[in-house]
């Protein structure tokens, strides 16, 4: 299936460049009508679809239904609001104001949540889901949108009125006009004094889960800060994140996007940043050769291509463990390239495969493989010792991408940390049992929670005496700072290294580098 050079014997499910994505994309848009049609019965609406559509302002009508798939199909937020905008011919400015609506309810709604739990006569989860959006969405105009008050009530009321019914927007309009009688501030002291301990006023001021407000604080402690950190890095979860741009090296360049009105990136070179819009208009992205990634993967990916093997020897066989979607195997093909290596990229997900292969289309084909496989195969013995370098980007919580994913912190629950930590430590022994002898294995987790990162290190040094941490803050810093990579650079306690929002205005990534030395 690859003209690719392999190591190891048998490769299964393994596929080599394109391949049609066709029915994918067909199933997507489908599935997302679908879920847009079926998400809440709308048993109190008299109008037709027709009616109803047109008599709704689209930006706000658009964040309402990116809600509704949200809390109706589990969706994403940053696959489902894209489409929306797209399918409703949005402009620039109301497709601006939708995103902060729809972004901004969704990471505000403990905060939107608990004001209304003091308005509404029964428990929040017994009203018609579609009624509870509604809300959200009109406390967040009324809290933290540059909104009048009555544009805010009206066009909420109108809204409910169009798409749930006559009935609902009674209670919608009574509810939000008490919501409107106090300011945020006010809001926030009379529900902050009413919460308890220094966690629960935090979780109620920054609309996180109280759980996620105690882990950030030991993570913050774990990594060598200061605990009273905690307010800015949950203030910087709540803040729109910049779009980050990176040209593939030697296939792409930034000129064309610095042209297009990005800037230079400030944390690394070779990136950039973008504020105006659609980024599939900058000259590079849709040919891929200009890649739309957070600065943090970017100084991941960079920082294990560029950390020199502790011997010295053969550097040709990389290996990207945890592969999907895609996004720092591209930068380490590009990269394999330049330095004729070779790539495998391996994603057991078969959807997040294809991801993978879209992502390293742009990359010369003969350099990269994509298998199919669970990561843990890879420490049987037909593997042993077959790579040079290896990253493991590991399925972990996202706590360190809550600002991205605006809905992903209400659907983690702390019940899911140890699974997810086991199968880190199994990722990063198939790793260590695939990699030789004087190479390097990268640990990466978008999560600076304590026990996805220093404790699954911890604990792998524990079971493996042959390993050793090499200086990651070092060769992070190298990256990041390659004028004064010595100057101490915030990056963490001892060999690992800790990125965060509110220092480095980048996801909160973490990285140890381990090498095998017998
Ligand atoms: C954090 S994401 C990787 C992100 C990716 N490196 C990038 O930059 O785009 C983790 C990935 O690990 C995959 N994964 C989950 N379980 C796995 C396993 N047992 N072996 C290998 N990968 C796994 C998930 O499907 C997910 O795509």
């Amino acid at each position: 299936m690859s003209g690719q050079e392999q190591r190891g014997p048998s490769r299964g499910n393994q596929s080599h460049g394109g391949g049609s994505f066709d029915g994918q994309r067909r199933n997507d848009r489908g599935r997302t009508r679908n879920r847009g049609q079926g998400g809440s019965p709308r048993r109190y609406s008299q109008a037709t679809p027709g009616q109803r559509n047109r008599s709704a302002d689209p930006a706000r009508l658009v964040a309402f239904k990116t809600l509704r798939e949200v809390s109706a199909a589990d969706a994403y937020a940053n696959l489902v609001l894209p489409k929306m905008i797209r399918e409703y011919q949005l402009d620039r400015r109301d497709a601006g104001f939708a995103t902060e609506l729809a972004y901004g309810a969704l990471r505000g709604q403990g905060f939107y949540d608990a004001i209304l739990s003091t308005l509404v006569d029964r428990p929040l989860g017994e009203l018609d889901p579609a009624i509870l959006d509604a809300l959200r969405i009109g406390a967040h105009q009324l809290m933290a949108m540059r909104v009048p008050k009555h544009a805010a009530l009206d066009q909420t009321v109108s809204l409910a009125r169009a798409q749930i019914g006559a009935g609902p927007s009674g209670l919608i309009n009574a509810v939000l006009r008490r919501v409107s009688e106090r300011s945020a501030e006010e809001w926030t002291a009379q529900l902050t004094e009413a919460a308890e301990g220094e966690s629960g006023k935090l979780a109620i001021e920054h609309s996180h889960p109280e759980w996620i407000v105690r882990a950030l604080r030991g993570a913050l402690i774990a990594h060598g800060r200061d605990g009273s950190e905690l307010a800015s890095l949950l203030a910087a979860d709540n803040a729109a994140p910049v779009v980050n741009l990176v040209a593939l090296p030697g296939l792409g360049d930034l000129s064309g996007a610095l042209d297009a009105g990005a800037e230079a990136g400030e944390l690394l070179a070779d990136s950039a940043t973008y504020k105006h819009g659609d980024v599939a208009r900058v000259p590079g992205v849709r040919e891929g050769t200009v890649r739309v990634q957070d600065a943090g993967s970017q100084v991941m990916a960079r920082a294990l291509a560029n950390t020199a093997l502790p011997d010295g020897g053969e550097d040709r066989y990389w290996l990207d463990l945890c592969a999907g979607p895609g996004g720092k195997a591209a930068l380490l093909g590009a990269i394999a390239v330049q330095r004729d290596a070779r790539l495998t990229a391996n994603e057991p997900a078969a959807h997040r495969a294809r991801l993978v292969e879209n992502s390293l289309d742009a990359v010369p084909h003969d350099y990269w493989m994509v298998t199919e496989q669970d990561g843990r195969s890879y420490g049987g013995e037909e593997y042993a010792g077959d790579y040079d370098r290896i990253m493991v980007d590991a399925p972990c919580s996202g706590l360190g991408a809550l600002r991205r994913r605006p809905e992903s912190r209400w659907r983690k629950a702390p019940r899911d940390i140890p699974e997810l930590t086991s199968i880190q430590g199994e990722l990063l022994d198939a790793a260590f049992s695939a990699v030789r002898v004087g190479g390097v294995v990268g640990f990466v987790t978008c999560s600076p929670h304590q026990a996805e990162t220093r404790l699954v290190v911890e604990d792998f040094l524990k079971r493996h005496p042959d390993a050793r941490l090499l200086d990651t803050g070092a060769e992070v810093s190298k990256v990041m700072y390659p004028d004064a990579p010595a100057a101490g650079h915030e990056l963490g306690a001892g060999s690992t290294a800790q990125l965060w929002p509110h220092v480095h205005g980048t996801d909160a990534m973490f990285m140890a580098l381990l090498t095998k030395t017998a």
